[in-house]
């Protein structure tokens, strides 16, 4: 489980979260929605321990990153944007290097497969479209096989058919215990995707559902009227 109680973290003086609350399951596909600048990404930097907390905790499969940091860090896979990913190497660089750091039993070339990215993956990430370093991200998390998957925007640059697969891999991947954070502006898209989404506002969470049936009048009704609670 992913346990956030209480979260508040400033980014130079300025309190960008504030009494954050959030638990996520196992078998839960958790999409964050927000506007622009309201905080999703600083959330998921905080969780991947990219940037302190003023208050709070937080908590992965009861490791916490306070008493047992290392244990934490090996719960989640987070790969902050396709630009972090080295140019000059491949794709079948990037995850064997995975396998290895993760030590991990998944077998690369089926994930290629599944991902069908064979056509691409003995290319340089400085050679791929956006769409194919977002597949690779994917792959990535698939090869490390670790418990938590936490992945901002996972759907810019995919096309429908690429979108297709990636809700098929989310889907496999809920269904083999796991947990996955996302956030997107694609309403649409997270409706297929997720089991479950959250709504940030005004430093927080403040609408939970895993009532997906539409989520452009929820976002309409929180963001747009003057809030619903
Ligand atoms: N390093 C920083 N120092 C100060 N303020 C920052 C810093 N990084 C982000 N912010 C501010 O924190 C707020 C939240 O930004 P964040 O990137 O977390 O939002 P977001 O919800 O992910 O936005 P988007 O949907 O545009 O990706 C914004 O007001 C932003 O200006």
């Amino acid at each position: 489980m992913l346990k956030i109680e209480n979260l508040s973290v400033e980014l130079s003086k300025n309190e960008i979260i504030s009494g954050l609350n959030l638990e996520v399951l196992k078998n839960e596909v958790v999409g964050v929605i927000a506007p622009n600048g309201t905080g999703k990404t600083t959330l998921f930097r905080s969780i991947a321990t990219l940037i302190n907390h003023s208050r709070g905790s937080i908590t992965i499969n009861n490791f916490k990153v306070t008493k047992e940091r290392v244990n934490y860090l090996k719960q989640f896979f987070y790969f902050e944007s396709a630009e972090s990913l080295y140019q000059n190497l491949t794709v079948n660089e990037h995850l064997f290097y995975v396998k290895e750091v993760w030590k991990s039993d998944i077998s690369v070339e089926t994930i290629i497969d599944k991902l069908k990215m064979r056509e691409y993956a003995k290319k340089r990430i400085k050679n791929l479209s956006l769409g194919m370093k977002q597949h690779l991200i994917i792959a990535m998390y698939l090869v490390s096989d670790c418990p938590v998957l936490i992945f901002d925007e996972p759907l810019n640059g995919l096309d429908p058919s690429s979108v297709s697969i990636m809700i098929k891999v989310m889907k496999e991947i809920q269904t083999e215990g796991k947990i996955i954070l996302i956030s997107s502006h694609d309403l649409y898209n997270i409706e297929q995707i997720c089991s479950r989404v959250v709504f940030m506002n005004e430093k927080k969470i403040v609408y939970d559902t895993e009532n997906l049936g539409n989520l452009n009048l929820l976002y309409k009704q929180i963001f747009e009227k003057g809030g619903l609670l």
